[in-house]
Formats: structure tokens, sequence, C-alpha cells
């Protein structure tokens, strides 16, 4: 089995090591870097796996995941330059972040494949869009595809949808997130309990996503499943309408997608 280090355990780092524990995975081929010892300590105490430094990471593992905010990749990519080569497969989880950034800056060869995934991993639920970089081969993508799968879903895109998908799935939780706290700020409106408005939104979201998910059916037949001539839903839906609820949807994902690609490029002109 391949040894896994995750570099900077913040929360999709986390998410990563838990959900691979979860799947089954044994503690003793996970490491992490961390460069707050506190924040390493608590992972440890929690998880059981080790912690270590860039090049003890580099020498054990097989599977380097980069889990650093894009603002925080270039002392990584320094530390990590003197440490790997064509043998040690790097994979990143940068939004915005080329895999040509980390071959300009890996010594030459190094397989690099390029990841976006999102939280949904912490229960076993991630979706992740995986694109090779120039020196990634299929035997470099299928080790991605199977660490992965034990955590999610799985699809290859071309490194240049990244930063749409990045916008549309490894955002895309907050904005369900956001949809449902909203929705429960409106059953207090109406005067029910917050526990009470809690569970009967959250199993709502459940079980709207089982069956967008299970029944293969397309999402405008769901919703007009729940809309009665002349009921309820319709007079909700002509208020979503009227507030510009799906140009707001097309807007917002519209300007994470081009906040990726802005991440992207200081690193561009290197
Ligand atoms: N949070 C999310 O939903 C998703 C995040 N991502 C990507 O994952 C990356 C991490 O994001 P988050 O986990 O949200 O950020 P975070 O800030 O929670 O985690 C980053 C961690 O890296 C550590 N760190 C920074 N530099 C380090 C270094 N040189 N060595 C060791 N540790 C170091 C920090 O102390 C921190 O704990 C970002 O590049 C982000 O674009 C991708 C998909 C989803
Ligand atoms: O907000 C961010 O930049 C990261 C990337 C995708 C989800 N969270």
């Amino acid at each position: 089995m391949t040894t896994v280090a995750v570099l900077g355990a913040g929360k999709i780092g986390e998410a990563l090591l838990s959900g691979l524990l979860h799947a089954g995975r044994s503690a003793d081929d996970l490491l992490f870097t961390e460069r707050h010892a506190e924040r390493a300590a608590e992972l440890t105490a929690t998880y059981g796996i080790r912690s270590a430094d860039v090049p003890t990471a580099a020498k054990t593992a097989d599977v380097l995941v980069v889990a650093v905010k894009p603002q925080d990749i270039d002392p990584l990519l320094d530390d990590l330059a003197g440490v790997v080569g064509p043998e040690t497969l790097v994979v990143s989880l940068c939004a915005g972040l080329p895999t040509a950034l980390f071959e300009r800056r890996l010594p030459h060869g190094v397989p690099v494949v390029r990841v976006m995934p999102n939280t949904p991993m912490l229960v076993g639920e991630a979706m992740s869009a995986i694109s090779p970089g120039r020196h990634a081969g299929p035997e470099h993508l299928a080790i991605v595809e199977e660490l992965l799968s034990a955590v999610g879903k799985v699809a290859r895109v071309p490194e240049s949808q990244q930063d749409a998908v990045t916008a549309l799935s490894g955002s895309g939780p907050a904005y369900f997130f956001f949809l449902v706290e909203a929705m429960i700020d409106a059953g207090i409106l109406l005067g029910l309990p917050r526990a009470v408005a809690e569970k009967l939104i959250v199993q709502s979201a459940v079980g709207a996503a089982a069956m967008l998910a299970e029944t293969g059916e397309h999402p405008v037949t769901l919703r007009e499943a729940v809309t009665s001539p002349a009921g309820t839903t319709i007079m909700a839906i002509r208020e979503l309408e009227r507030h510009g609820v799906r140009a707001a949807l097309l807007a917002a994902i519209e300007a994470a997608r081009d906040r990726s690609r802005e991440l992207g490029q200081p690193h561009d002109a290197d």
C-alpha cells in the first residue's frame, strides 16, 4: 500500500486524513506536515497519525499531497525542491495553481497531478476532479484515482477546466450550506423552534440529494413533481425568480472561477 503524506493539515488536509482512516487505511501508512505545532499535536491526538518535517515526509511517503493555501505555496516548494525526485508523486489540492508551477520549481521529471476535491471528503462523499501534469502518466492518475475513490467520487478533467471545477464543486458545498442556513432562518421567521427548523431542512436536503443521485431524473423533473398547480411551491418559486436567485448563482460561480484564475496568475509570470 502507498504511504501518503499530507503537507499542510488544515481543513482539507484533515478531511483527507480522516476520510482515508474511515475508509480503512492504517494510520501507519499516513503522515502529515504542519507548520503550527499545536495543530499537529491536536491531529496526532485525534487520529493517531504521525507528523513529520518535509524531508522526512518526502523520504517516507510515495505520494505527497500539497494542501497549503495557494498564497503559502512558495516556501513549501523551496523545501520540496531539494528532497523530491521523479519517484515521488506530488498531488496538489491548491485552488488555482497550475501543474506547470510545480514542474518549474521541482526537479525535472517529478510527476504532478492537480486535484480539486471538496470537504464532504470528511464523510466519504467528496467530489474530486483530477488532471495530470506533463510528467504524470496513466499509472500516476490511477494511484490518485484509487486514493480519492476511498473518500468519494472522482472525475478526470483537462487542466483547462480546473478553475471552473473549483468554482462549481470545490466551493460548491459552501453554497448548499448557505442555502440551508437561509432556509433555517426562514423557519425561524415563520415561528418554528430552531431545532425543528434545522431537522426539517437538513433532512429535506439529504432527501433531495439522494433523489438527485439515485433516481437519475433531471432536477427540473424533480422540482416539477413538487410544484402543484396553484399550490404553495410555485408561489415560492415566483419569489426566487423575482429576486434573481438563478442569476445570482450564475454570477457567484463565475466570480469564484475568476478568483481561481487569479490565484494562479502571479505564478504564471514566474
Ligand atoms: N477548504 C476547502 O473546502 C478546499 C480547499 N482546497 C485547497 O486546499 C488548500 C488548503 O485549504 P484549507 O485546508 O481550507 O486551508 P487551511 O488554512 O485550513 O489549511 C492549510 C494548512 O497548511 C498549513 N501550512 C501552511 N504552510 C505550511 C508549510 N509550509 N508546511 C506545513 N504546513 C503548512 C497551515 O498551518 C494550515 O494548517 C488550499 O490550497 C485550497 O485552495 C481545495 C478544495 C476545497
Ligand atoms: O475557497 C477556496 O479558495 C477553497 C478552494 C475551493 C474551496 N475552498
